[in-house]
């Protein structure tokens, strides 16, 4: 169960002109285990500031986050570290790691969980595979177009079958035919009991795959369901 209750984030700039963003305000929701939501609002409307307090990047300014039924308020460093493991983010700028192959960085997460080495080799593999990039597996980064670099950074969230998968704008640099296969690599994992948020401006992958959607407007929550 993932529940916001009351929950804020102020930007503190010191010293700026125009003072304080608040990106967040009064926040309730709930999302039991295995649900999907659309996350959803107009560009600067809070919907990139919630997912970072979902994968922990951030602390709330005021209320109180649970995440995989754990209280993130009263987590220590290590506790931090374990809970973020559960959890896949594909970010709106990849970050993937320049001076590894397509390869090694879809590979971390399962290195990072101590797999078996012929493990990963078959899993990455498949994956890769799957999501097109059977060609490309030695290629770092910069020598991979936008598309592929996204279809890399998602493959790297979810390797690992996350609790948790939250994605930016996953679909930003993909054709209709991409965004599709992308979507039933999603939903395929949502039936296997992933809880999944997918932020996007995308109305038109929505439509096609309706589910319940959390609104945002000048950070405040103005639709869920
Ligand atoms: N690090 C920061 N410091 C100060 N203000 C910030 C910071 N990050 C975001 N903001 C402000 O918080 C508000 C929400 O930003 P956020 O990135 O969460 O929006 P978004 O809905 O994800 O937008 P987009 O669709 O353009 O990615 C905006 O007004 C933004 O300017």
């Amino acid at each position: 169960m993932i529940r916001f209750t009351h929950v804020g984030l102020t930007y503190h700039r010191a010293g700026a002109a125009g003072g304080d963003a608040v990106a967040l305000d009064d926040i309730d929701f709930d999302i039991p285990d295995g649900g999907f939501r659309w996350l959803t609002g107009p560009s600067g409307a809070g919907k990139t500031s919630l997912l970072k307090l979902m994968y922990l990047a951030a602390r709330p300014s005021s209320g109180r986050i649970d995440l995989l039924d754990t209280d993130t308020l009263r987590l220590d460093r290590r506790g931090t570290a374990l809970l973020r493991r559960r959890i896949g983010v594909v970010y709106q700028d990849f970050r993937l790691l320049r001076h590894l192959s397509a390869y090694d960085n879809v590979a971390l997460p399962l290195r990072l969980a101590r797999r078996k080495e012929v493990q990963v080799r078959a899993d990455v593999t498949e994956l890769l595979r799957w999501v097109g990039l059977a060609g490309r597996l030695d290629h770092r980064p910069e020598e991979l177009s936008g598309g592929e670099q996204q279809r890399v950074a998602i493959a790297r969230a979810v390797i690992a079958r996350p609790s948790l998968l939250l994605a930016d704008e996953p679909t930003g640099n993909l054709d209709d035919d991409q965004a599709e296969r992308l979507m039933h690599l999603i939903r395929s994992l949502n039936r296997m009991g992933t809880t999944i948020i997918v932020a996007t401006h995308n109305m038109g992958l929505v439509a096609r795959h309706p589910a319940p959607v959390l609104e945002l407007v000048d950070g405040r929550l103005v639709r869920h369901g």
